[in-house]
């Protein structure tokens, strides 16, 4: 919570302190444009295109009252009007079809630039460290990013093309009103002002508002996904959950609303006092041009062309300040986008180093001391363990006792704080991260259960090869799927998934299986099995530590597991507690030794004993 309140304070204080000037305004344009220009440059040129066509017509239409008026006051009848009046209706057509195109132009183009800034925002959320993803922070910004700051560059754009347009606009029909009298233009420019000073500050307080109601806002997203998910369904509907879980979600709801209220309160006073501002500046504009009739310096048709003028114009002033005030708005949400990519640099950057051997010899883990980001104690406190070529290894401890903490940092997930994981002799650290975890595979206790074909959750075990169908049966074999899969509606095309047509659902052990078959495919000199047989039946679990060496086919294995049946099979086991490796040894060996490990073994089988059945007997 305290992270929470530190995030949207900071970044409240460094709205307020941020600085306005033209620089920075010129930085977040160029920012931008450069995104925009890549996404879609025909599409970009198309707009501007349209834009100063538009500012052409709108000119033009000034001129064309003033023919029409003139033609109608003059003694040329009405045939001298059609002329004028053909013209004035033809540049209308032209600026409306110009405003409508611009509309098509602009959402294809929008869903361009959203694309680019997905692929960005992507590739940092998957390619930063898994400490990020322990910190609430990192969660704020991303929902931030996600629900506003993606489509600033667009809108920061866009409104730089809005100013364009009416600048280009302003500039035809400030010539045109000028022609009519010099003194009418200041006056109208004046009258944007009070629009440019209270918009400014409206930019603020909402990019105040967004960042104070993030965390609000993911709380009613997560009790959503309570509501909607479909593993949940079961658990809510049986626990009877649903009015609490939507109580939950109205006070988040409630309390958004009210401080969506007084934000728009805010921002409605803060709007309105603009535009009256606008207003008196234009009351008093009008009341120089009707002294500019009275003295007789303007004509009637030079008077109609200029309130048409002048009405067109305070339009566009507005529209242009209304773009600064766009850009500026944006300027804040893009800051916190730009914090949130240079993550990803950051990510890139760590990514380097040696590129990792293709196996080893011996891996060994030697003092290693880990602390997850923000957690009081150690997980791990001086472990020291080793793993030779070709062995099966095992963890084993009691919850909580750092087993899947250590497979985590031999996975190279996380970096130990102090004491080191060598492969032959060299620290890992010294390896890039992401060649060393090609050379590993892990399945984790809450593996990915994709909802893709069989087929896809077997092979992205290595997605930077094209699917080997050999290799993914091989793999399905190896991890007793075969069966399973096979008698699918569509084999290794099916879908498992339900959320998908066609698709079917898999028991918790044939999941496992699928995911053991998915380490298997990735084909990795080291394999780190987190309770791999968790959700298999005895059988199954049988036959997958009695064939399991054969699966890995030499390749050493790390496993994880609560059930001292399939434990006693591994070449050595380590027995941690409370983060520190208290035995290790054989099967045999440590049930010699009569410690923690056989205490556990024995209360194991005892239960089995006790139940009346013969597995704690054929265990020992
Ligand atoms: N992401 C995390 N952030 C903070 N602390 C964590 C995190 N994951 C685990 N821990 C803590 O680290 C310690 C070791 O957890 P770990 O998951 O490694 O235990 P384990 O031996 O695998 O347990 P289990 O048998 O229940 O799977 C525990 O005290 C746990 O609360």
């Amino acid at each position: 919570m305290d992270e929470e309140r530190v995030d949207s304070v900071s970044l409240r204080v460094a709205a307020r302190s941020e600085k306005k000037s033209l620089g920075r305004l010129s930085s977040l344009v160029r920012m931008s444009l450069s995104l925009v220009w890549s996404s879609g440059r025909s599409l970009f040129i198309a707009l501007v295109v349209l834009q100063l066509v538009a500012a052409g017509a709108l000119a033009g239409q000034v001129l064309a009252v003033q023919a029409v008026l003139d033609a109608i006051l003059g003694a040329g009848g009405v045939d001298a009007v059609v002329r004028p009046a053909l013209l004035l209706a033809g540049l209308t057509a032209v600026s409306m079809i110009a405003a409508g195109a611009q509309g098509q132009v602009q959402r294809l183009l929008a869903e361009l630039v959203s694309r680019a800034m997905w692929h960005r925002v992507l590739g940092v959320a998957t390619g930063v460290g898994l400490r990020h993803f322990e910190s609430p922070e990192f969660y704020n910004r991303l929902n931030r990013v996600q629900t506003s700051a993606l489509s600033r560059p667009y809108q920061v754009t866009q409104g730089l093309l809005g100013m364009v347009g009416a600048l280009a606009a302003s500039i035809g029909v400030g010539i045109a009103l000028v022609s009519v009298s010099p003194l009418l233009l200041p006056l109208v420019v004046i009258g944007g002002v009070p629009i440019l000073l209270t918009s400014r500050r409206e930019s603020r307080l909402e990019f105040e508002f967004s960042v104070r109601q993030t965390v609000s806002m993911r709380w009613r997203q997560y009790f959503t996904v309570l509501q909607t998910g479909r593993d949940e369904a079961k658990e809510v509907r049986a626990f009877g959950l649903a009015p609490w879980l939507l109580r939950r979600f109205d006070e988040h709801y409630g309390s958004y609303l009210d401080d969506l209220g007084r934000h728009v309160r805010r921002r409605t006073v803060l709007m309105v006092l603009g535009q009256v501002g606008s207003a008196l500046v234009l009351v008093a504009t009008l009341l120089v041009l009707v002294w500019l009739i009275a003295r007789g310096d303007i004509g009637v048709a030079g008077a109609g062309a200029a309130i048409v003028a002048i009405r067109m114009l305070a339009t566009q002033v507005q529209s242009l300040f209304r773009g600064v005030q766009t850009i500026f708005e944006s300027g804040l949400f893009l800051d916190d986008l730009n914090g949130f990519l240079a993550l990803g640099e950051a990510a890139r950057e760590e990514d380097s180093g040696d590129e990792a051997p293709s196996g080893f010899l011996e891996i060994e883990a030697s003092g290693v001391h880990f602390r997850y980001p923000g957690s009081e104690t150690e997980a791990l406190r001086g472990v020291n363990i080793r793993l030779g070529a070709g062995e099966v290894v095992a963890l084993v401890g009691e919850n909580g006792s750092g087993k899947t903490t250590l497979a985590k940092l031999l996975a190279g997930l996380y970096e130990p704080d102090a004491g080191a994981i060598r492969w032959d002799g060299r620290e890992i650290r010294e390896f890039r991260p992401s060649s060393l975890r090609e050379r590993i595979t892990v399945v984790f206790q809450d593996f990915v259960r994709y909802a893709l074909p069989a087929r896809e959750n077997i092979s992205v075990g290595r997605v930077d090869e094209p699917t080997d169908e050999l290799r993914v049966r091989q793999a399905a074999a190896a991890a007793g799927a075969t069966s399973a899969l096979e008698s699918l509606p569509q084999g290794y095309d099916t879908i498992l998934s339900r959320l998908f047509s066609g698709g079917r659902e898999l028991s918790g052990g044939q999941w496992q299986r699928v995911a053991l078959a998915r380490s298997f495919y990735r084909d990795a000199p080291l394999v780190i099995l987190d309770e791999p047989s968790a959700a298999l039946d005895p059988r199954a679990e049988h036959e997958l530590f009695s064939t399991l060496r054969d699966a890995l086919h030499g390749r050493t294995a790390l496993f994880i597991s609560h059930r001292f049946s399939t434990v006693r099979g591994a070449d050595r086991i380590y027995v941690l507690n409370e983060g520190e490796v208290v035995e290790e040894g054989s099967h045999e060996a440590l049930l010699a030794a009569d410690g923690r490990y056989a205490e556990l073994f024995r209360l194991q089988s005892d239960a089995y004993v006790a139940r009346g059945g013969k597995a704690g007997e054929s265990a020992k």
